[in-house]
């Protein structure tokens, strides 16, 4: 086995991503929320492409006052504007040939044909090319497209974007143990990573699989673990096994991959908690992401090795991790990494949070992230660290 730092771990699942990049599609900007740009957004014309009015008024040509000789509506083209003459304009109408100035509606006087007035000091239209170039890239490629991407894609002309798909991911829920429904007790546990996995998937850009629900609790043979993840891998690009990863004597993970013909990406990680997660390559370039069966572990494995591995697959970068303030004290863990499960306070410090450990569900669904601790620091009140959102809706 061979432990990877916690930052080698994320590098290794987005190197590992990347070496299997999903193929790209061309699709209508409207569809392609939460997808990544596959090549560099161009302008594909001058943005504006015409000289813009950009307030309702009156464009003249010379000194005045000036003869009114017609006016221009948003999507007409008019003629050039002759010396001493005025048009009427519209906002986002494209302004005449010639002009010299256009006159606020309200700073204007009409009378008898006749327009007088006085311009404001700053031109009240846009040039040709203010926002950008024609052939300009506005966006590289790997970026997330989010509905302010889809609408800058139309306002720069395209009627279909070369996109990266959501990479499809499946659950394969493992223990014996867990219960799918009821009170949990005598020995028997609530299965709350199935209920939790499928909506964070889909949080970090994953597609779950249609039609499949969370599989499990698998049972706990090595035949039924190896026809389970032979099934999910037929569907999936990543697949999530939850529980397991420790080579307890009821784990079959391990060896469950060893049949497949799996190699593993990363084989544990010095990070606490999420020690035993692990990532592992499998052919047709299929992944599978092995979770932890402790809750606040699992969630940790999937911030630590799915997100990443998403970036690569898609295309994109490693997010660069936002610093935050620790509140108070923050002990680490040795040689290990720390992610200390933290709540956000005022001011963007942080604090860990009650209920913290990895067995635990509450303090986790009160917490809006973790503080990465360094091996071998610990955080000082007032010290900057770095953050790993869990990811929601609400951040
Ligand atoms: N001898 C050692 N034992 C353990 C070590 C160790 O270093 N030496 N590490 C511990 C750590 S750290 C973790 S994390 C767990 C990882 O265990 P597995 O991934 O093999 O998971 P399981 O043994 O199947 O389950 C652990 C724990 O989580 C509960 N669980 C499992 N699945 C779910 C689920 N879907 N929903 C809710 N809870 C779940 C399960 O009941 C167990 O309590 O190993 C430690 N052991
Ligand atoms: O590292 Mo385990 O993953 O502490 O709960």
């Amino acid at each position: 086995m061979n432990t990877l730092s916690w930052q080698a771990a994320r590098e290794a699942a987005h190197q590992a991503g990347l070496d299997a990049i999903l193929p790209t599609r061309r699709q209508k900007p409207a569809d392609t929320d939460g997808l990544t740009l596959a090549a560099p957004l161009t302008a594909l014309t001058d943005l504006p492409a015409f000289p813009t009015s950009s307030v309702d008024g009156y464009a003249v040509r010379g000194t005045g006052p000036w003869k009114l000789t017609g006016r221009v509506l948003a999507g007409e083209t008019p003629p050039p504007l002759a010396e001493g003459c005025a048009v009427e304009v519209a906002t986002g109408a494209m302004v005449p040939d010639g002009l010299e100035a256009i006159i606020r509606l309200e700073d204007a006087k009409l009378e008898g044909g006749t327009v007088s007035g006085a311009a404001r000091p700053n031109p009240e239209w846009r040039e040709v090319g203010e926002e950008a170039t024609a052939g300009q890239v506005l966006l590289p490629a790997g970026v997330e497209i989010s509905p302010t991407v889809i609408g800058l894609a139309a306002a720069a002309g395209h009627d279909t974007l070369e996109v990266r798909p959501r990479p499809r991911a499946a659950v394969l829920v493992f223990g014996d143990e867990l219960a799918t429904e009821g009170v949990p007790g005598r020995g028997r546990v609530r299965d709350a990573l199935g209920p939790l996995l499928p909506p964070m998937l889909r949080h970090v850009g994953a597609a779950p699989v249609p039609g499949f629900s969370p599989r499990g609790p698998i049972e706990d043979t090595l035949d039924s673990h190896v026809a389970a993840l032979r099934a999910a891998l037929d569907d999936a690009d990543i697949v999530c096994t939850t529980g397991g990863t420790m080579q307890g004597p009821v784990d079959h993970l391990h060896a469950a991959l060893e049949a497949l013909g799996a190699e593993y990406v990363v084989d544990s990680v010095a990070v606490r908690p999420g020690f035993p997660m692990l990532l592992a390559a499998l052919p047709g370039e299929r992944f599978v992401v092995g979770l932890p069966g402790n809750p606040q572990s699992a969630v940790i494995a999937l911030v630590s090795l799915v997100v990443p591995l998403i970036a690569g697959l898609t295309g994109r970068r490693l997010r660069q991790l936002p610093r935050v303030k620790a509140g108070v004290d923050i002990p680490g863990r040795g040689t290990d990494t720390h992610l200390a499960l933290v709540r956000l306070g005022k001011y963007g410090s942080v604090v860990p949070s009650s209920h913290r450990g990895s067995a635990m569900l509450r303090g986790l669904a009160q917490s809006e992230g973790f503080a990465v601790i360094e091996p071998g620091k610990d955080a000082k009140e007032g010290d900057t660290v770095l953050f790993l959102p869990i990811p929601g809706d609400h951040r």
